[in-house]
């Protein structure tokens, strides 16, 4: 029997999400990263200075950066969202001005928002998804870009009852002082804030960023409106974790681009019971495993169309 492995899983969940028996083709693919700065950098927890987000942010406008390379190869509009990064940009076609601030506070010495600041993020992250949906878009990607984004989603992971030990890996590669430095970093912060692993709105505000509680608005209004959205590394995985602790039905529209190289990708998917489509040793983030995945799930649903309503299992076998 021809066997097409979880390609049938994809496009079946694809016509779930659709409401249709053969799902519909993809006519406006969107990627949206996520891009904000956060205080818990001052404790040397990555490779980068903090300037280099937003000179990351200015490298998208100008086409040059890996998702931009992958987002024009599978036919996927880009768009960056300034969620609170340390700079002010000047407009352009790419940017989506949803500034929370510049930057979140240190969360290994205090809070790194209000609660308010925490349920604004979330309502404007949905307002992206709601605004994509509105003008066209039918399948939606994330990623994000942020020095310090690794140890957030550690910390938010943390908070949330894993064990840091798991989880805790480099993002950017850093030798094991800072690997040290970003391990007590999260200790403190949990020590310090206690977030409430029950609450998830308090775990946003104590040791979360603007830019994750935008990504898990991003989500929650994606699946309210029906429209699938492709997870991409670890730090949208937090993203996820935190929609999915918000309300668990985001499951059912959310696909997971890739595994990542930071270790604690898998354990979190794992105990999701979510499998991802690649497994490719990346770990760049900015939804390159997200958009690279959409090819696959494309593929998936155009074979489906082609094959899934004209023969039976028996014969052709969708398994
Ligand atoms: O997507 C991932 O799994 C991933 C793993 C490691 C690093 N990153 C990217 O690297 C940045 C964060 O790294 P760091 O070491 O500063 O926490 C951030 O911009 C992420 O997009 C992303
Ligand atoms: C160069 C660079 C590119 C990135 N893309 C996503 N996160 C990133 C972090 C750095 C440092």
């Amino acid at each position: 029997m021809i066997e097409f492995g979880i390609l049938y899983d994809l496009a079946l969940k694809i016509s779930k999400i659709q409401r249709r028996k053969i799902p519909k083709l993809f006519k406006d693919k969107r990627v949206y990263v996520f891009a904000g700065d956060h205080g818990v950098v001052e404790e040397n927890v990555s490779a980068y200075p903090k300037e280099v987000t937003y000179q990351m942010v200015k490298n998208y406008f100008n086409g040059g950066a890996g998702i931009n390379v992958f987002a024009r190869h599978i036919g996927v509009k880009f768009f960056v969202v300034d969620a609170g990064v340390d700079y002010d940009f000047e407009d352009h076609s790419f940017l989506i001005k949803k500034k929370m601030g510049y930057g979140t506070k240190n969360f290994s010495k205090g809070p790194a928002m209000t609660k308010d600041e925490a349920l604004l993020s979330i309502n404007y992250g949905r307002q992206i998804a709601n605004d994509a949906i509105e003008s066209g878009a039918d399948l939606l990607a994330i990623g994000d870009m942020r020095i310090g984004n690794t140890t957030t989603a550690t910390a938010m992971a943390a908070a949330f009852g894993y064990n840091i030990d798991d989880i805790l890996d480099i993002g950017t590669p850093i030798d094991n002082e800072r690997l040290k430095n970003k391990k007590k970093a999260v200790e403190r912060a949990i020590e310090i804030n206690k977030p409430d692993k029950n609450d998830a709105l308090d775990v946003l505000a104590k040791v979360g960023s603007y830019c994750i509680g935008e990504m898990a608005g991003f989500i929650l209004q994606a699946a309210e409106k029906r429209v699938p959205v492709v997870i991409d590394g670890f730090p949208t995985t937090a993203g996820f974790l935190l929609a999915y602790k918000m309300d668990e039905k985001v499951k059912e529209y959310a696909l997971f681009g890739h595994k990542s190289k930071v270790k604690g990708h898998k354990v979190i998917m794992d105990s999701l019971g979510v499998r991802p489509i690649l497994d490719l040793d990346m770990r760049l983030g900015e939804g390159t495993g997200a958009v690279l995945a959409i090819s696959i799930i494309e593929a998936a649903v155009k074979l489906y169309r082609f094959w899934g309503d004209k023969y039976d299992c028996i014969n052709y076998g969708w398994r």
